[in-house]
């Protein structure tokens, strides 16, 4: 059967409560709002997924990681009025500790890598695949969770490092079929911002938040991002070098506007000469008003997008080389990103890329009556013992029965374990794509 909806099952209208009659009862069996059920139709697309991001991050040489999905709230207090932090699933746990569902998985591999400190060997290459939260107001009606793959290197100062993590997202956007025709990374640096900022005198402290406000500037009307960044005391002046800086079209323009000693500038230059190394050049694009809105980021930035510009941002990272510091650690140059599963997913089914997954077993056995069922069971075993998937009859079932579940399952052959056959030391084997069927040993059974 097709894929049902492939990014999970969302919450179906109405109250969703069964029980006494009139509909009335006392569970409701959807998933709480926001959130997502996986159906094996579902799940199979998801680990399929997963497995794709798991397998490009280890030709990459990366090592997974994992951590809570609890965490302390203090990871996430950074007062830049990102969305992210805005929307926390926060709480106090019963010891009265205040804590959260995490909304990314940045803050906590900062965690493992100062808990490893001076014996962390560096470069660390690190990957996570991990499910996120946020409390949108329902209103909104937006997803509260998604599950995220982070690619992160610490401890590389230069753009070979972006490079590298903007090699594995062509690399893996290419696995699924897509190509840089469907597909593109945008590409700046908050270094921009920075000597935009420098130049009008704005204090360090306000970059951040800057860049939180400008990031809105695609979402929000031009009016509202102006009006936010003079509630941040930024000069008409200086609002206006800023927007002039984030409208420039290309690199060259960049270095008239900032002079060729600007590190912005020798970071894309060097990151399209090393993209054209790899190959993945014309999966790139200079977009200056790109900053991504998380506030940590420190230089180079990058977004994927679908061409046809239906969809949010398929994928966003960057350079955070000052977030350790903010932990009260040692700062380490850190560069990563974060990839979500719904839109890649919606993305797939518009391009029709999407996989059909079925359920498939090599083997459904079946006692042709339960005086064998003990015989039956020790047949499965054997065949499980030598890596085939079977799926054994647990309870009497008519032949026909099990020719639809064989269907059902995709088995490859159906075993039935009868009397006769038995006494023979033998069991009977239907062969379900060819239609052959024969006696077979035990012996010969794999
Ligand atoms: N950060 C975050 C978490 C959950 C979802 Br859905 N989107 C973004």
């Amino acid at each position: 059967a097709p894929a049902a909806a492939p990014a999970g099952q969302d919450r179906k209208a109405g109250s969703g409560r069964i029980g006494e009659a009139g509909g009335r009862g006392l569970v409701d069996i959807n998933p709480p709002r926001g959130t997502r059920d996986f159906f094996p139709e579902d799940k199979r697309v998801q680990n399929w997924l997963f497995g794709e991001w798991a397998a490009v991050s280890e030709a990459f040489g990366f090592e997974q990681v994992d951590f809570p999905v609890l965490e302390s709230e203090e990871l996430y207090v950074r007062k830049a009025g990102e969305e992210i932090t805005d929307q926390l699933y926060n709480f106090e746990d019963k010891g009265g500790r205040r804590v959260a569902l995490r909304p990314e998985l940045t803050p906590s591999l900062a965690r493992l890598v100062l808990q490893k400190g001076k014996g962390l060997a560096l470069p660390a290459k690190w990957f996570s695949i991990g499910q996120c939260w946020r409390y949108e107001r329902a209103t909104r009606g937006r997803r509260r969770e998604h599950y995220q793959w982070n690619m992160d290197i610490v401890g590389v100062a230069g753009v070979e490092a972006e490079s590298e993590l903007l090699a594995a997202i062509v690399t893996f956007f290419q696995r699924l079929g897509l190509g840089p025709s469907d597909v593109g990374l945008k590409v700046s640096s908050r270094k921009v911002l920075q000597a935009v900022l420098a130049r009008y005198g704005i204090p360090e402290a306000s970059f951040g938040p800057v860049c939180v406000i400008v990031d809105k500037m695609e979402k929000i009307p031009r009016e509202k991002v102006v009006e936010e960044l003079a509630k941040l005391g930024v000069a008409a002046d200086a609002i206006e070098g800023i927007l002039q800086a984030l409208a420039i079209k290309t690199v060259e323009e960049l270095e008239a506007l900032l002079g060729a000693d600007n590190h912005a500038v020798a970071d894309l230059r060097q990151l399209f000469s090393l993209a054209a190394a790899y190959g993945y050049a014309d999966w790139l694009v200079f977009d200056a008003s790109v900053v991504r809105g998380l506030a940590y980021y420190t230089g180079v930035v990058f977004e994927g997008f679908d061409r046809a510009g239906t969809l949010r941002a398929i994928c966003g990272g960057g350079r955070y080389d000052k977030l350790l510091g903010t932990f009260g650690g040692e700062d380490q140059p850190c560069t990563g990103f974060g990839f979500g599963d719904a839109v890649i997913v919606e993305l797939l089914k518009d391009k029709k890329l999407l996989p059909q997954l079925q359920h498939t077993v090599d083997d459904l056995v079946m006692p042709q009556d339960e005086s064998l069922r003990t015989e039956a069971t020790a047949i499965a075993q054997r065949l499980r013992a030598a890596g085939r998937r079977v799926d054994l009859v647990l309870e009497p079932k008519r032949l026909k029965w099990a020719f639809k579940q064989a269907e059902r399952c995709n088995a490859a052959r159906l075993v039935l374990v009868a009397p006769d056959e038995w006494a023979k030391g033998t069991v009977r084997v239907k062969n379900l794509a060819s239609r052959e069927e024969a006696d077979v040993p035990l012996d010969q059974l794999v």
